[in-house]
């Protein structure tokens, strides 16, 4: 008689990041040998001091920048420019000042080509889903940030990319909205599967939220840590954040990251 199969099959992989650097025309090295896996529907938060090249890191896996060497596979396609497997959050929301929340959130969608109505429609089920219902009709000055963030995050959902790329998408943002938007990010992300890479300064934002962390170093940037964090995100914030794990990888985190303060 055989014994069952125990073993856990590993992750699949959506994003590879194979030996990447990036050095700017202006001689700086940003990056240095980036060799980094995010498993498909995983968060993965991308952390470290400023300058390190989490920007520059996240703007090659959305092929906004080609690197100097190495190179990005998603879902097995080397990245060669913006492709639709991935879909940006910015910090700063980039929308459309003169256009309503609608067409802003629908906008991917009009650069595909997608006809009015069905892009609409699509809009509308994502700005219901990220909590902006009744909004269709705003204009962005006339939002909070918070509320932009949501519609930004919409728009990228509407685009159906695998891959989330999300650039310090809660700094701008007050620190209980930015609470909220966390824990919304998490309960979306149980209906939308997607796989989602995230900067973030905030070590306490990468432990609640992320399945792993990416510790970069700086000067130029390089993978100093991995941290499979192994942290239920779902259920009271307020109990995860007393979780003594939960203290503990922050506490951990930090001892490592302090060294590059000065
Ligand atoms: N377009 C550019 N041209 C030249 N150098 C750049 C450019 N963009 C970034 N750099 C440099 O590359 C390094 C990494 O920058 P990057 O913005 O990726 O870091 P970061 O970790 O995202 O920083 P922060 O946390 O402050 O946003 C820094 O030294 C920065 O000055």
């Amino acid at each position: 008689m055989s014994l069952p199969d125990t073993t856990v099959p590993a992750r699949e992989v959506a994003v590879k990041v194979d030996g990447v650097g990036m050095v700017y025309p202006t001689g700086t090295e940003a990056l240095r040998d980036i060799a980094v896996e995010f498993p498909r529907g995983a968060l993965v938060s991308l952390l470290g001091p400023s300058g390190c090249g989490k920007t520059t890191l996240l703007k090659i896996i959305a092929g906004l920048i080609e690197p100097t060497r190495g190179q990005v596979i998603i879902n097995g396609t080397t990245v060669h420019g913006p492709s639709p497997a991935s879909a940006f959050v910015f910090q700063d929301f980039a929308l459309m000042p003169w256009a309503t929340v609608l067409r802003n959130v629908a906008f991917g969608l009009e650069l595909r080509g997608v006809r009015k109505r069905e892009r609409e429609a699509i809009a509308r089920k994502y700005i219901a889903e990220v909590g902006l219902a009744g909004a269709e009709n705003r204009y962005p000055h006339e939002m909070s940030g918070g509320m932009r963030q949501r519609a930004g995050l919409a728009r990228a959902l509407a685009v159906d990319a695998d891959v989330l790329l999300m650039d310090e998408p809660f700094s701008a943002i007050d620190e209980q909205m930015r609470r909220k938007l966390q824990e919304d990010l998490l309960s979306l992300l149980r209906v939308e599967k997607k796989t989602v890479i995230f900067v973030t300064h905030s070590i306490e934002e990468a432990v609640y939220l992320s399945d792993r962390i990416v510790i970069l170093s700086p000067n130029p940037g390089e993978v100093s840590q991995v941290v499979d964090t192994s942290l239920a995100h779902e259920g009271d914030p307020e109990t995860i954040r007393r979780d003594p794990r939960y203290v503990a990888l922050v506490d951990e985190i930090w001892s490592g990251l302090k060294r590059y303060l000065d």
